[in-house]
């Protein structure tokens, strides 16, 4: 790369031009149009040939079609029923069957990916992905991690102790309910247990050995048993949020208010382990069959109507649920020992069968079928072929409509843990930026009219409050939402005497649902995420339209990077701020997704209703695109600066000491509004004048009103009128850095 002047005085690098877009060619191993930060963004040359978001969303994926249509796969002969045959007879069972297991050896075929929103948000190759994360954890080392503000009883995955919080009798509800078998009941509110990823037995759920998805400088270190709050009895400032949770703990000490105390930071820190390695999985692959008509059992002769909904959503289905489905498939299991509904023989044949399917699918070697309409049949389906007759058991006292929820429940959990994490991250960006420039003076507005000076670290710590409020609105989301409702069935629970405190606790939810038609119903848990998301894309949208207006000519305040800018491809002048234009343009899907599972969920009648399966595409939607926002506000601040000479130099334009010198007349016992008016008429002398209010003298202010003496001029100039604002939360020097060092505190960010 070679560097140039631009126009604007600005160093720039000259770019490699993109082969896939308007220079053709679409090597995609070439670096991407125009676009440094190709490593976020997708450039537009690259959805040439890949269908739109918009297609593949309402059709079949395309995946499948593409598969069926190059013929790469082998078509399976039309299936009558999934109730039917889709579970395989094997050992002479009584279902009847065509053994999958004896079909003919599939062909291999690598078709592309269904085009994910991350291919298009950020389509990184590995190479890239690695070298930019070797760079981040390089530029990350500085930052040496404190203990949280607010700490905890330690947790780890092999430490029972939190689990046994998720039992009934720990859930300390405030009107405790005793079910026949004498357990207490699920609590009325929700307790705040900090989940664990299950592991039941040899054949858990493998998260306990899986590698902290979080590069180690994040990890807060482990925290001391019984120490609970440091900070408050030396009146240290907190996040509102882990106020209201300290006055929780410091008024009780019941176990779901000390575990309440984890605060979004310390999910950031020290995240739940998550019940996938999904991320080391190779992508599912997609069996082209003709899809069964699923919602006439299969068997229906072939008709038009409903035709085009028959494409299960396999493939993104299959990607992000497969992990949970499987995982709620063994404690479901083990529970079903445990209570005598199978014999501990048949359990160990389906968890030994159950991690032979999770291999093949981390493998990427398991084989969706479309023909089995969801995660749910392909998992089981494929369980009975490998296992046979045990396996037909594992769907005892259970039904899809209890654990399609139960899943997504989990994958939320799993989902706000990593947006916690990525918000986290953001809020060390922008607190390292403010600590660059402690005492750099910027106009605030109101209106968009210049209104009063701000210190720019007060402007930025402004959004780190916001994105705590958004972390604090996930975390009170994610313990909502933490209950379960595996064992509910269809809708009316069971006549079997399964244990559902056991499956609630093995799958470290705080307590199994109450009611079991609400647990199959609702979708309340994805309409709240869904609505946090929402908030926190309203707020990210913001710090987009100000940071792009921050980089326009006019204003000139702030300069990107050229690895977070963009050009033109007539205009070689031009240098764009994109990734926060399209930070602010993502915003809109997530409140599109929201409003699409409102929409959806508005007219249900109580129960499971087959619509439900459309808040999936939604849900996954909103939280890649929020993941990717956080990722690209987090990259753009580390690679802005402010340009404080053109800032400075802007200050003295519209009077921004004009209410500084309002308080000054106010000191002096004229009355507010008098003063108001006085400062009005000083500052009409001064636009008469063409001067600032500074350089009026002593004698035309008193000739504006005799109360001014020579002190004025300690409160004119806007480095005077900062230092003169004294009020809690105000940006008044001395505020705004302990505010600075309380949030680099709480952040774990070294001095
Ligand atoms: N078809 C059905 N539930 C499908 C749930 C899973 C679905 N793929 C989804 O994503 O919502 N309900 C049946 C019961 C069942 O299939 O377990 C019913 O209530 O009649």
């Amino acid at each position: 790369m070679s560097t140039v002047a631009t126009p604007r005085g600005r160093s720039s690098q000259r770019r490699t031009r993109c082969k896939c877009a308007g220079g053709g060619g679409g090597d995609r191993a070439a670096a991407c149009c125009f676009n440094p930060l190709r490593s976020l963004f997708r450039c537009p040359g690259r959805g040439r040939g890949r269908r739109s978001r918009s297609r593949s969303r309402h059709t079949t994926p395309s995946k499948v079609r593409d598969a069926s249509v190059a013929g790469g796969v082998e078509q399976q002969s039309e299936e009558p029923s999934f109730f039917v045959y889709a579970m395989p007879n094997q050992g002479g069972g009584d279902g009847v069957t065509a053994d999958h297991s004896k079909k003919k050896k599939k062909k291999k075929h690598s078709k592309p990916r269904l085009p994910s929103i991350r291919s298009c948000f950020r389509g990184k190759k590995n190479k890239e992905r690695k070298a930019n994360a070797a760079a981040v954890v390089a530029r990350r080392q500085a930052l040496t991690p404190a203990p949280s503000l607010v700490t905890h009883p330690p947790h780890s995955p092999s430490t029972p102790e939190k689990t046994q919080a998720a039992t009934p009798s720990a859930t300390q509800p405030p009107s405790p309910a005793v079910t026949e078998d004498g357990r207490t009941n699920s609590p009325a509110t929700p307790n705040r247990i900090i989940p664990v990823t299950p592991r039941p037995g040899k054949h858990s759920t493998s998260s306990a050995s899986a590698p902290s998805p979080f590069p180690p400088q994040w990890q807060q270190p482990k925290q001391v048993e019984g120490l609970e709050i440091v900070e408050v009895a030396t009146g240290e400032r907190l996040s509102a949020h882990d106020v209201g949770l300290i006055e929780m703990v410091g008024s009780s000490a019941d176990v779901s208010a000390e575990s309440s105390v984890k605060s979004s930071l310390d999910y950031a820190n020290d995240p739940p382990q998550q019940l996938t390695v999904s991320s080391k999985r190779k992508p599912a692959v997609v069996k082209a069959t003709e899809p069964t008509r699923v919602w006439l059992n299969g068997n229906a002769v072939k008709g038009k109507a409903g035709e085009r909904f028959t494409g299960p959503p396999v493939a993104g289905e299959a990607d992000e649920l497969w992990a949970h489905d499987i995982a709620c498939s063994r404690v479901h299991a083990v529970m079903l020992a445990e209570t005598g509904l199978i014999t501990a023989g048949d359990k160990d044949i389906i968890l030994e069968g159950l991690d032979q399917i999770e291999k093949l699918i981390q493998d990427g070697k398991f084989e969706w079928r479309t023909d089995r309409e969801d995660v749910h049949m392909n998992i089981e389906a494929a369980l009975i072929e490998k296992v046979g007759e045990p396996a037909k058991k594992l769907h005892t006292a259970r039904s899809r409509n209890d654990q399609i929820v139960t899943d997504l429940r989990l994958w939320c959990r799993d989902a706000i843990d990593k947006i916690l994490f990525r918000i986290k991250q953001f809020q060390v960006s922008l607190v390292l930026l403010a600590s660059k420039y402690v005492d750099l003076i910027v106009p605030g507005y109101t209106h968009l009219q210049r209104a009063q000076p701000v210190l720019l670290p007060h402007l930025l710590l402004s959004y780190v409050e916001q994105l705590e409020r958004d972390a604090g609105r996930l975390v009170n989301c994610r313990e909502r939402l933490n209950f379960c409702p595996l064992g509910a069935c269809a809708l009316a629970g069971t006549g079997l005497p399964i244990d559902r405190f056991k499956t609630a606790k093995d799958l470290k939810f705080t307590a199994p649902m109450k009611n079991s038609i609400d647990a199959v119903s609702d979708r309340d848990f994805v309409l709240e995420f869904l609505a946090a998301n929402s908030i926190a894309a309203v707020h990210l949208s913001r710090i987009g339209e100000e940071w792009v207006l921050w980089a326009s000519e006019e204003f000139g305040f702030l300069t990107p990077s050229d690895s977070v800018s963009t050009g033109s491809s007539i205009m070689p002048q031009k240098k764009n701020p994109d990734p926060m234009e399209l930070v602010r343009g993502k915003s809109a899907r997530v409140f599109g997704d929201l409003m699409t599972v409102l929409t959806l969920c508005k007219g249900l009648p109580q129960a499971y209703n087959r619509d439900l399966q459309e808040d999936k595409e939604p849900l996954f939607d909103s939280v890649k695109a929020v993941l990717g926002m956080l990722e690209v506000c987090t990259e753009f601040a580390q690679n802005i600066s402010f340009n404080s000479k053109r800032i400075q130099s802007s200050l003295p334009a519209g009077y921004l000491d004009a209410t500084t010198l309002a308080d000054y007349l106010v000191k002096k016992g004229v009355p507010f509004r008098t003063s108001h008016e006085i400062v009005g008429r000083s500052v009409a002398l001064c636009v008469s004048k063409n001067c600032q209010l500074a350089e009026l003298g002593l004698d035309d202010l008193k000739s504006v009103h005799p109360v001014f003496e020579g002190d004025v001029y300690e409160y004119l100039g806007v480095e005077n009128a900062v230092n003169k604002f004294i009020s809690y939360g105000s940006t008044g020097s001395e505020q705004v850095k302990k505010q600075l060092e309380d949030w680099r505190t709480q952040l774990g960010i070294s001095s």
